[in-house]
């Protein structure tokens, strides 16, 4: 059972595997306008084949903090790197490539093109970079369990085959970091599982390092760790989530602001 820390910025994610990180932020804040900071001073690091959850109520940052981290926010100050880059060194065009071609994202709204095939969404980050190579895509979708329907469109699919499909998009371009921001919401209980069996094998059976955002202490539990977020700061971190656990600190969180 892991153990909650108490409300403090203390020391970066300790889980560690002795091959580097994917991922740091050093001191991150975000700002809108001139209200409470929405990401305030967060620090921590995900070492390469973690998984981290990212929890907190809602309005604690935890959007802010993947946009931030996934290079599609500037933070106003403070440091993200992915590997050895450091984020805010690239200008919008390699910032751009970097999420190309070494980010692979999954959000809760599928974002799966309605007119192309299941392949083609598949193969999309490959197209985007000049290097559609079917292969791959198939060997994406056979690891989701769906190559038989690769020429299908995704309205023919379930809204959970579609997150799968989603999951062999951000597969297909072996990235550093899987990035996903409530990729089961919209599921029910045991399809849920499903998906986060496959983010799951995705670091077991392939090295890949996963940053999940979730409300749900169940999808916690597929983590490693959870880092709690409570009006855009670290409010503590548990070692191996289980559910129980996970819900008495989110009841210990501050409430919405
Ligand atoms: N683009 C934006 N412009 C202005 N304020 C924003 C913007 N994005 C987020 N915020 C504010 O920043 C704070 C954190 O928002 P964020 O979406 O990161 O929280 P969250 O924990 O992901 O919430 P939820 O669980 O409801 O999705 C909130 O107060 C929100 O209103």
């Amino acid at each position: 059972m892991g153990q909650i820390n108490g409300r403090s910025d203390g020391p970066a994610l300790t889980v560690t595997t002795g091959q580097g990180d994917a991922l740091t932020l050093d001191k991150v804040s975000r700002r809108y306008g001139k209200v409470a900071p929405a990401l305030d001073e967060v620090s921590l690091n995900v070492p390469r084949g973690g998984f981290l959850a990212v929890m907190g109520r809602s309005g604690s940052g935890k959007s802010t903090l993947l946009q931030c981290a996934a290079g599609l926010e500037r933070p106003n100050s403070g440091t993200v790197r992915l590997g050895g880059t450091d984020l805010a060194e690239l200008k919008e065009p390699a910032l751009s490539r970097l999420r190309r071609d070494r980010i692979g994202f999954v959000f809760q709204s599928l974002n799966l093109v309605p007119s192309l095939t299941v392949l083609e969404n598949t193969v999309l980050p490959l197209m985007l970079a000049g290097s559609a190579r079917l292969e791959r895509g198939l060997a994406a979708l056979a690891s989701v369990g769906l190559a038989d329907r690769a020429q299908d469109v995704p309205a023919r699919l379930s809204g959970g085959q579609q997150q799968r499909v989603a999951i062999a998009r951000a597969l297909v371009t072996e990235p550093e970091v899987i990035f996903a921001d409530e990729p089961t919401a919209a599921l029910d209980p045991v399809t849920a599982d499903e998906v986060l069996a496959l983010l799951r094998s995705a670091v077991d059976q392939r090295g890949r390092t996963v940053v999940l955002v979730t409300h749900d202490p169940m999808a916690a539990q597929w983590a490693d760790e959870a880092v709690f977020l409570d009006s855009g700061r670290i409010a503590g971190r548990l070692a191996h989530p289980e559910a129980g656990d996970v819900r008495q600190a989110l009841r210990g969180l501050g409430r919405q602001r």
